[in-house]
């Protein structure tokens, strides 16, 4: 897998500033608390001032010689009260700010997250489902991160240089200066260091998303994978792609190694040459020792606030890479978007109409062609045709995951593109290939269908989706919880417990897709009589692989190539001897080929 179009690569980062104005957007509901954080900084920043300037008083003090120990006493105070605030401070804006970013993180989460339901089926064909895993884990957690960490180490820092600063030229004009050169000539040093660090970390943070991406993807159809034995591929690729991870990871990780070791031997650098030359000032009586002292420890914090800033500048722009790949996704639009003040479709009766559709995924490449038929309440209506016909593409369109190119699809004779599409996909029931269970109870899973089903409807549902019997059989009855969205059920009792769930519903639409593959014959017997049921006074599209599952349609679609070349009742088509009659015949001969095998 590649990143694709919107994730920025490294070598390309995001805008700062628009990225992080947008992101400040979550932060700002929890300003007053984001203020006080500010004001702790402030006080942090003086005290470690003070800090400095005490310790060169009490050197004065104790170079002046023997004297009262009440001053040097009260110094000594003074720098203990000054540890306990700065550390005190230190605690409270950490829990604040690691509180802001749990907060803001949330509200970004749950919009990223409700964004992308809305978002069009052609969306999810664009992008793996593992990506968008990584965006919505990954991504969130490096910027939260960042907040909670990263943002009060630079706070903190920008804030002591500003304070520290303002006071070396209050004290001495003249060490601010000597401090100056020596600190910004190390710093100007580690940044050439950090320049190559930082972007390596963020291509660093970009590859993993998308290894983790990979992994999702290949561990989610693993079962294909099994089956299709591809394993040895699927290993060898993510070891590639693991090998290619892992050099960007020691290269950036050298990187930083080799800037903490220079940034040691700049302490040894600093004291030697602040020591040289304002030890010669205070021996020629131009400077007091105190000041002498006070300025080293003034240079060592804004030593260590500018190489604080250098090293979690691979942070910033982590959580920048992560802030604007989030955003990056949820300036998607939804390519089918409900109309301003769409209103909800109303309940139906299930009348639906295909009046001269077509339609495409991709531009220029028609899937269906001048579909026109028309279902009235409770029909039921067969789809059949070759693979890639369009059975589904007929779905999809009909439940509106995609807009149509041209001609009109009316349900009750409302144009489906002028109401809000949720509304109209509940009243669609489906029972599809691959059952879609969720991780919860089968009672929750049988609720889930209607808002404000109750127990006894979802019990009276399962009877006659046959579902019942096994569901009592089951460790804990209908409290028994689904591992993994029902791996713990056979696949014929998902489809049972999947028709149970429409029956639920109870909508006057219903699509049924070849719900009876790969199961047992006693099964298929059980699925059948609780299809039946389902199909009772609805309007049902049945795609069939099977023609036998579409015999009783009161009308059958033949599908082939995008356009509907036959219609009719099964014994309509099967008279007319033409493509149904062939497809018939060529399934009934190879079921006889089998039985007779068998
Ligand atoms: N998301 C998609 N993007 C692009 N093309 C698609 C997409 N889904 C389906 N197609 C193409 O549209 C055509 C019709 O596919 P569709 O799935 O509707 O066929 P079908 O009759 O349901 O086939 P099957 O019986 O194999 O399920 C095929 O050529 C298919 O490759």
């Amino acid at each position: 897998m590649t990143a694709d179009t919107v994730s920025p690569g490294a070598d390309q980062l995001p805008p700062m500033i628009p990225t992080v104005r947008r992101f400040f957007r979550y932060m700002a509901p929890h300003r007053f608390r984001l203020a006080l954080v500010i004001v702790f900084m402030a006080v942090s920043a003086l005290l470690t001032a003070a800090f400095s300037l005490l310790m060169g008083e009490a050197t004065t003090l104790i170079s002046s010689g023997p004297g009262p120990l009440a001053p040097l006493e009260e110094v000594i105070a003074a720098l203990t009260a000054a540890a306990l605030v700065t550390w005190l401070v230190g605690v409270v804006s950490q829990k604040f700010l690691s509180d802001i970013a749990q907060d803001a993180l949330y509200s970004l989460r749950c919009d990223l997250v409700s964004h992308i339901q809305t978002l069009s089926l052609n969306f999810f064909d664009r992008r793996p489902i593992g990506e968008l895993m990584s965006r919505v884990t990954n991504d969130t957690q490096v910027i939260e991160q960042y907040i909670s960490i990263g943002a009060l180490q630079t706070g903190q820092a920008i804030m002591t240089i500003v304070i520290i600063s303002i006071v070396m030229l209050w004290v001495n004009v003249e060490f601010t200066v000597l401090a100056y050169i020596v600190v910004l000539g190390l710093v100007w040093v580690s940044w050439l260091l950090t320049k190559t660090s930082g972007p390596a970390f963020a291509l660093l943070q970009e590859k993993t998303g998308d290894l983790n991406g990979f992994a999702e993807e290949w561990l989610s159809g693993e079962k294909t994978v099994i089956a299709s034995r591809q394993q040895g591929e699927a290993a060898e690729r993510f070891s590639a792609f693991s090998t290619r991870v892992a050099a960007i990871g020691e290269k950036a990780q050298f990187s930083a190694l080799i800037s903490q070791q220079i940034s040691s031997i700049f302490t040894t650098v600093l004291i030697v040459a602040l020591l040289v030359v304002g030890g010669l000032l205070v021996m020629n009586g131009m400077a007091a020792i105190g000041t002498l002292i006070a300025f080293i420890g003034f240079s060592f914090s804004l030593l260590n606030s500018f190489t604080t800033i250098f090293s979690v500048y691979a942070q910033i722009l982590n959580a920048i890479v992560g802030m604007s790949r989030v955003f990056a996704v949820m300036d998607e639009t939804p390519v089918v978007a409900d109309l301003p003040e769409a209103p909800a479709m109303a309940s139906v009766t299930g009348d639906v109409e295909f009046d001269h559709v077509d339609f495409s995924y991709i531009k220029g490449r028609r899937v269906l062609s001048d579909n026109t038929f028309h279902a009235a309440p409770g029909q039921i209506f067969g789809l059949c045709g070759p693979t890639g016909a369009g059975k589904s593409t007929i779905i999809n369109i009909l439940t509106r995951y995609y807009d149509i190119e041209s001609g009109g699809i009316r349900v009750d004779g409302t144009d489906i593109r002028s109401v809000q599409q949720d509304t109209l996909r509940v009243q669609i029931a489906q029972v599809l290939q691959e059952p879609f269970l969720f991780s919860d109870t089968i009672m929750a899973n049988l609720k889930y269908a209607r808002e404000g089903a109750t127990n006894e409807e979802c019990i009276r549902a399962a009877k006659q989706a046959n579902a019942h019997e096994f569901i009592l059989r089951q460790p804990k009855g209908y409290d028994t919880v689904l591992v993994d969205g029902g791996t713990n059920l056979s696949q014929g009792q998902r489809q049972m417990l999947t028709i149970a769930r429409a029956i639920v519903a109870d909508p006057r639409m219903l699509i049924l897709d070849e719900a009876t593959s790969n199961v047992d014959t006693r099964t298929e017997k059980l699925i059948q009589e609780g299809l039946l049921t389902l199909q009772k006074d609805k309007t049902s599209f049945i795609i069939a692989h099977r023609l036998s599952t579409i015999r009783h349609a009161d009308q059958i679609l033949v599908i082939d190539k995008g356009r509907i070349v036959e219609r009719g009742t099964h014994a309509e088509l099967m008279e007319k001897k033409g493509f149904y009659y062939d497809l018939y015949m060529s399934q009934f001969r190879g079921r006889l080929a089998g039985i007779v095998k068998e």
